[in-house]
């Protein structure tokens, strides 16, 4: 089966060079708290981080992080982790920076948003999800034309961190990539809930009926992971002929009822959200 390059796992001394000379984080609520927790987890020095967010979380407090304090000169990156419809008001604080590297984390904000921000600098464009928060997300990323090979395994090197890594060919693939995957946990943990109410429906607890449905999403994607199959053949493992399983997705798969055309206009309406914010949409 064709996959993309995926690359995972981190070793400490990738952080020397980002220790030395810092990163700053600006926003960090669920999206950049989760990836500074994996960065300190891989070797992040805390006094080497300055974290901007005027609504900090106190959770934060007295780890020896650089809250709120002055910028470095140079740090060796700058992570943008707000909303994109507080991104404008981000960019006016920042002062010039030096060969720091951008890297932003926004739905829909364009890499041309940053080139005017930060003129001549290097910008990589990176879509996290929140699985990150426990080293298990996946972050695709594609750079613009001043951001080097090392700017790029810099930016790799981060969001290694907390998951996965795939590299875009084109910056057009990101709005989809978000409605996917940068969605997509919110997407499963519906169906978890949906998955929990129908076992409601058949007469199962509630607390029973979500512990079997939360395991089963979980199992089932630890399982599409652990094994090389496609999941089609792990569907059919599933699936005897006349059973229980067969009758279940002949709903499901029903072409023109089922999950795949409303998954189909799920992506498609969070793709088009992507593409609106990226036209500076509020
Ligand atoms: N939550 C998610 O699943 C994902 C979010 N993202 C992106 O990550 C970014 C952040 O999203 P979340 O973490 O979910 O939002 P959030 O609301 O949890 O965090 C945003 C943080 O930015 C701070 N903030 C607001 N204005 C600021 C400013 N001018 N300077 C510094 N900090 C400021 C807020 O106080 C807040 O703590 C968004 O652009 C989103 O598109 C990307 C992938 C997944
Ligand atoms: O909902 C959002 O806009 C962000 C981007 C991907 C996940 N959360």
């Amino acid at each position: 089966m064709h996959r993309p390059r995926l690359t995972t796992g981190e070793r400490m001394g990738d952080f020397d060079d980002i220790n030395a000379r810092g990163l700053v984080l600006v926003g960090c609520g669920r999206m950049g708290g989760a990836m500074l927790t994996g960065w300190l987890a891989r070797g992040l020095e805390p006094g080497s981080a300055t974290v901007i967010d005027p609504k900090i979380a106190d959770g934060w407090k007295g780890r020896g992080l650089r809250l709120n304090a002055p910028l470095p000169d140079d740090p060796a990156v700058l992570v943008l982790a707000v909303k994109p419809q507080m991104m404008a008001d981000a960019l006016g604080g920042m002062p010039r920076l030096g060969e720091t590297l951008v890297i932003s984390v926004a739905a829909g904000t364009t890499i041309a948003t940053f080139e005017d921000a930060f003129p001549g600098a290097a910008i990589v464009r990176v879509m996290p999800n929140t699985p990150a928060a426990i080293g298990q997300g996946i972050s695709a990323m594609i750079g613009n034309g001043a951001a080097t090979e090392a700017h790029l395994d810099l930016a790799e090197t981060l969001m290694r961190a907390v998951g996965r890594v795939v590299r875009l060919d084109h910056e057009d693939q990101m709005d989809a990539v978000t409605g996917l995957s940068g969605s997509g946990p919110a997407y499963v943990f519906h169906l978890i809930e949906a998955m929990a109410k129908a076992g409601e429906a058949q007469g199962l607890p509630p607390a029973l009926s979500l512990e079997l449905a939360r395991m089963t999403v979980a199992g089932a994607g630890a399982l599409a992971i652990e094994d090389d199959e496609d999941p089609g053949v792990l569907r059919e493992n599933v699936t005897s002929p006349g059973g229980t399983t067969a009758a279940g997705l002949k709903v499901l798969m029903d072409p023109e009822t089922g999950l795949p055309p409303l998954m189909a206009r799920t992506v498609a309406a969070a793709t088009e959200r992507g593409r609106e914010l990226g036209r500076g949409g509020k």
